[in-house]
């Protein structure tokens, strides 16, 4: 069981796009896909899911070739993918039943997931009072943002509704129609999900909804695939990457082999006096520093050793001696960062 993307090549023209990727997943979780723009991650993407025509290579989903036949595919494209004019509603359940969501189900699983995202306004009739302007839920109660019931019709003198229309998407806002095309993706409860660029355009809230629901699916036994320029992002979920520069793979495998083949090289330092001195000593590089505290950077464990010993021997006061490897971000911009130049 699992994914096996071997060998992919792309060209237009005379231009290679995708140079012989390959990558695989033996166990469910989120493989990431990274890279600069137009390094060829779409374009890997929509190959892997047999959008697009390859030039070269194959991708089995156990033991066969992957495509929207033969596997549960959800995929949030990069690009917005709503039509314009016609009604939200419409289009959800289109789309669902394209991916073969039966009618009796499609309606739980647009209302189960309209809540989770908190998109039910967009979807769904809401009510005014016509005289206050107030939410109110269809008994004409008076309900606050969460639709809670704040006072109740019996209580009120009279009940004036006003309905308000669901929106089209050209109504939405760019964030708002992310999450739509998120829950037409998530409608069929998919095994593989190929998320691109899912959280670009978020707001920290519904970023955190996002996250929420990722981490769902992951304890859920699904298959990830992510594209995103947010490390850190990225770094919270994937156990492995492949970072793509100008098309070909330049970093690749598990995370956490990756950070440990680079050392334990960033150090925080705070002492109580000023150690420049010590720090130039031992040769290694001061990043900043602020009111001695310092951010510095290491080149191994042993120089790291010698600048502590050095310390002590000196007899400097040291509050806090802390090593960690380098993160998913200055890994991605070490090793592409002079593919750019
Ligand atoms: N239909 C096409 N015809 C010609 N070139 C194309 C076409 N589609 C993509 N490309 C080129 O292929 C390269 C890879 O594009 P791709 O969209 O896969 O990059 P990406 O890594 O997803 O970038 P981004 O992070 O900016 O979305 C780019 O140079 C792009 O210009």
């Amino acid at each position: 069981m699992g994914l096996v993307v071997k060998d992919l090549f792309k060209k237009y023209g005379d231009k290679t796009v995708v140079d012989h990727i390959s990558f695989r997943m033996d166990k469910p979780g989120v493989y990431a896909l990274l890279g600069t723009n137009g390094a060829g991650k779409t374009t890997s993407i929509r190959m892997i899911l047999d959008m697009l025509d390859k030039n070269g290579g194959e991708v089995i989903w156990n033991d066969g070739p992957l495509n929207f036949d033969t596997c549960n595919i959800g995929y949030l494209a990069e690009e917005r993918g709503l039509y314009p004019k016609y009604s939200l509603m419409d289009q959800i359940k289109y789309f669902g039943t394209l991916r073969g969501v039966s009618e009796k189900e499609l309606d739980k699983k647009i209302k189960y997931w309209a809540e989770r995202l908190k998109v039910e306004e967009y979807l769904y009739p809401q009510y005014k009072d016509a005289v206050t302007g107030n939410k109110i839920n269809e008994h004409g109660d008076f309900i606050d943002e969460n639709g809670k019931v704040f006072l109740t019709t019996e209580k009120r003198k009279r009940v004036v509704k006003k309905k308000i229309k669901p929106q089209s998407p050209d109504q939405l806002s760019k964030g708002n129609q992310q999450k739509i095309q998120f829950l037409i993706a998530m409608l069929s409860d998919p095994d593989l999900i190929v998320l691109d660029e899912p959280f670009s355009g978020l707001d920290p809230v519904n970023t955190d909804i996002l996250k929420n629901v990722v981490r769902e699916q992951i304890d859920a036994g699904k298959y990830i695939i992510m594209s995103s320029h947010q490390m850190e992002v990225v770094e919270e979920f994937c156990t492995d990457i492949t970072i793509l520069s100008r098309s070909k793979a330049v970093v690749q495998g598990n995370l956490n082999d990756i950070k440990k083949s680079y050392g334990r090289v960033n150090l925080n330092l705070k002492c109580e006096e000023n150690v420049d001195k010590y720090i130039n000593e031992v040769g290694a590089e001061i990043v900043s520093e602020k009111e001695n505290e310092y951010k510095i950077k290491v080149k191994n464990d042993e120089q790291s050793q010698k600048l502590l010993k050095l310390l002590v021997d000196n007899k400097v006061n040291v509050i806090r001696f802390d090593l960690s490897e380098l993160s998913l971000h200055e890994i991605f911009v070490k090793e592409v960062g002079a593919d750019e130049k």
